[in-house]
């Protein structure tokens, strides 16, 4: 909210712009957008092996690191993309603990390295923030640049062995600066954080929009001037240096130096680089000291290790002169590029093969727990635990040979757990996983959406190259029937589909709608309609989170007339059933609408016809709510599920830009996003 206000009066100056965010971080793009800024994305290919021994303070390191990253996206934009952008923002985020600084860790070793170290101790995370400001003259491109750095404290909780390993297993530390998230799971790590918590999350946001306000505000009084370079120098107390590129004994390796980038030779102009890091430093906002501003970092105290980091300027300089390929004493970085280097040159290592195998090889475990649910295997043991593979295939009809084999199976997979009882008998047992999620009354069932994913979804799938050479579903391949609109001629051509279909959203509502329901506070509103909201499992869990709201269930004749079936969702008085089609009915007046798992079975065409009718339904003030896996959301199974999407629907998964892009274009703003851990990605906007 604050950062809206200071940024609002440079937003109208911004919009016109082409503005680029230099970063793959899905952080940083969501940092930026909920503030309401338009950019687009182009990852940087800078790598990050600048020699961190020749930086005097950490702060240093992650400035230049930063401005490198700018940089080079504002070069190779001109040339790649034929248009050159107004701006360029680059950051990274590094942690310092004892004088060492963490980045991401390389593997699961390295990030229980950085965590233990991190444990019952404070640290401090550092981003460097480069803004690289672009002129077209008519002989090439100026670059202006403006930096800064902020830091923040942060201070872990003493972490047990079990706590550190569970976090690491759970993949959330891989990509993160230091090894944790503190947005996510690695929140429950932290005691206390003193300064800006974005800073730590990969952005700081506050002394971003202080800087631009400083830009942008000082050009609209200095109209008389070249607006750009006046409006940057005057932030700036050490303004005056010029480069062209950076220090050459910076980069640890000559090939990679974006000053041997062809791109770079091919712009003309020079470089001029515009250090302001003190300008906004004296903000009340930030409690925490930033060192280096003034110049005044103690070099002693940021001293590097020198078993980490061992190269002196002169052994850079000679290496690029010799222009050798790999020193022999690596820094992290550089031992990534080494750890790359032997792959290319011997054999996979295990953790490839694990990989690939999981690939190659995933169909088998799904089929294998699709049948075990499908033959109630779960539900047997859950209520009789300890039989053996004899006893279980007389209950579930089936051979002896063939259940052994699907019981280990389920071992393997850590869905059953098998026992020794004699030399000559095993039993079997449900795991906690199958306790949570796979017998049909489990609290979290997925039992139905398995049989969705078995009796649709995998028949689909086998014709997943026709969808992909035809680009349109499969249903008729399928299941020998067309269908231009699955809801209407294919899920509900008859009852027994029908249930199956409102069985499985049922199931993956229930195991998803807290998440959803909590993502964001809500207390506002009154009103909610949850469009297509199916059996009301979610708008169940929506009032049962909410206590001031009552939602009505907006769905098709046919499916209100079955929600019945599904109680106790008819015991609460403050969830209704309404029913129609939302693409042709007039819709429930509310104060937020509701779209779980919705969007993304509509072509665009028909998702600007609902976006249209929700906007008209709504006042100012009123939200939308969507909840789907989105492309650059944090689960891996969203690009498959868009595949997903294609063989079964002419819907798709979208980027978050692209909703926000049309959201927008309904009249809604004050978009944000909510990575839940629960599959789905919750994105809210309210109507301007
Ligand atoms: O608590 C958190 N701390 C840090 C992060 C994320 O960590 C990475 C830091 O890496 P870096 O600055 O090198 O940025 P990249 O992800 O490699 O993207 P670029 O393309 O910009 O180089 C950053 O993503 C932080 O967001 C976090 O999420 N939580």
């Amino acid at each position: 909210m604050r950062a809206t206000m200071l940024l609002s009066p440079v937003i109208p100056k911004l919009s016109g712009k082409l503005i680029v965010l230099a970063s793959g971080s899905p952080r940083r793009l969501e940092i930026l957008r909920n503030v309401g800024i338009r950019f687009e994305v182009v990852p940087s290919w800078f790598k990050e092996t600048l020699n961190k021994g020749l930086f005097k303070a950490p702060h240093e390191y992650a400035v230049e690191t930063a401005k490198q990253k700018a940089l080079e996206v504002a070069r190779r934009m001109p040339l790649k993309h034929l248009k050159t952008p107004d701006m360029v923002i680059g950051a990274d985020t590094i942690v310092t603990i004892d004088g060492m600084i963490l980045e991401k860790p390389i593997d699961k070793q390295d990030a229980y390295r950085m965590l233990s170290r991190l444990s019952g101790k404070e640290h401090s995370v550092f981003t460097g923030v480069a803004i690289v400001i672009c002129h077209e003259k008519e002989n090439g491109v100026d670059y202006q640049m403006i930096d800064f750095f902020e830091e923040t404290k942060v201070k872990f909780a003493h972490l047990s062995e079990d706590m550190l390993w569970e976090y690491i297993n759970s993949g959330e530390p891989m990509d993160k600066a230091g090894g944790y998230g503190i947005q996510a799971l690695g929140g429950m790590l932290v005691e206390y954080v003193h300064g800006d918590f974005f800073n730590v999350m990969g952005f700081p946001l506050n002394h971003f929009c202080k800087q631009i306000s400083l830009i942008y505000n000082h050009r609209t009084t200095s109209s008389n001037q070249d607006s750009a370079s006046v409006g940057l120098s005057h932030n700036s107390p050490h303004n005056t240096s010029i480069l062209t590129q950076p220090p050459p004994n910076l980069t640890a390796q000559s090939s990679q130096s974006p000053t041997s980038s062809p791109i770079h030779n091919s712009s003309p102009s020079p470089i001029q680089i515009h250090h302001t890091q003190d300008g906004p430093s004296s903000s009340p906002v930030h409690k925490v000291k930033r060192k280096g501003s003034e110049g005044t970092a103690d070099e002693s105290s940021w001293k590097l290790p020198d078993s980490l980091f061992t190269h002196t300027a002169a052994e850079c300089e000679r290496q690029d002169s010799e222009n050798t390929t790999l020193p022999q004493t690596t820094s992290r970085e550089q031992a990534i590029e080494l750890s790359v280097a032997e792959h290319e040159a011997s054999e996979p290592n295990k953790e490839d093969l694990e990989k690939i195998t999981e690939l190659v090889d995933g169909f088998k475990a799904s089929k294998a727990l699709f049948t075990a649910s499908r033959l109630h295997v779960f539900d047997l043991l859950q209520s009789r635990p300890g039989l053996d593979a004899t006893q279980v295939a007389q209950e579930i009809e089936a051979s002896v040979k063939g259940t052994e084999r699907l019981l280990e199976a389920c071992v393997s997979l850590g869905l059953l757990k098998s026992k020794e009882r004699t030399s000559q008998k095993t039993v079997y047992e449900n795991t906690r996983l199958a306790a949570w999620f796979l017998w049909s009354d489990a609290p979290f069932s997925l039992h139905e959406y398995i049989q969705h994913c078995n009796n649709t979804l995998w028949p689909l799938f086998s014709h997943l190259e026709s969808a992909v050479r035809e680009g349109t579903n499969q249903h008729e391949k399928a299941f020998g029937k067309k269908s231009k609109d699955i809801f209407q001629d294919a899920y509900f051509s008859s009852k027994e589909v029908k249930l199956r279909f409102m069985n499985a959203m049922h199931s993956i509502a229930k195991v998803t709608g807290k998440a959803v329901a909590t993502a964001f506070d809500l207390s506002s509103y009154k009103t909610a309609c949850d469009l297509g909201g199916c059996t009301g499992a979610m708008a169940y869990e929506f009032t049962t989170a909410h206590p001031g709201l009552s939602v009505t269930v907006f769905d098709l004749p046919a499916v209100v007339e079955m929600s019945e079936h599904f109680h106790p969702l008819h015991t609460d008085n403050r969830v209704s059933f309404v029913a129609g089609d939302f693409f042709k009915d007039e819709l429930p007046k509310a104060d937020l609408y509701i779209l779980a798992r919705i969007l993304h079975d509509w072509p665009d065409e028909k998702v600007h016809v609902l976006l249209s009718k929700i906007a008209d339904a709504c006042k100012p003030g009123c939200a939308v709510l969507i909840a789907e896996t989105m492309l650059d959301g944090q689960t891996p199974y969203s690009a498959p599920q868009s595949v997903n999407m294609h063989a079964q629907t002419e819907g798709m998964k979208r980027r978050e830009s692209q909703y926000a892009d049309m959201l927008s274009k309904h009249g809604f703003g004050c978009m944000r996003v909510v990575h839940t851990l629960n599959f789905l990605d919750v994105f809210i906007a309210n109507k301007m």
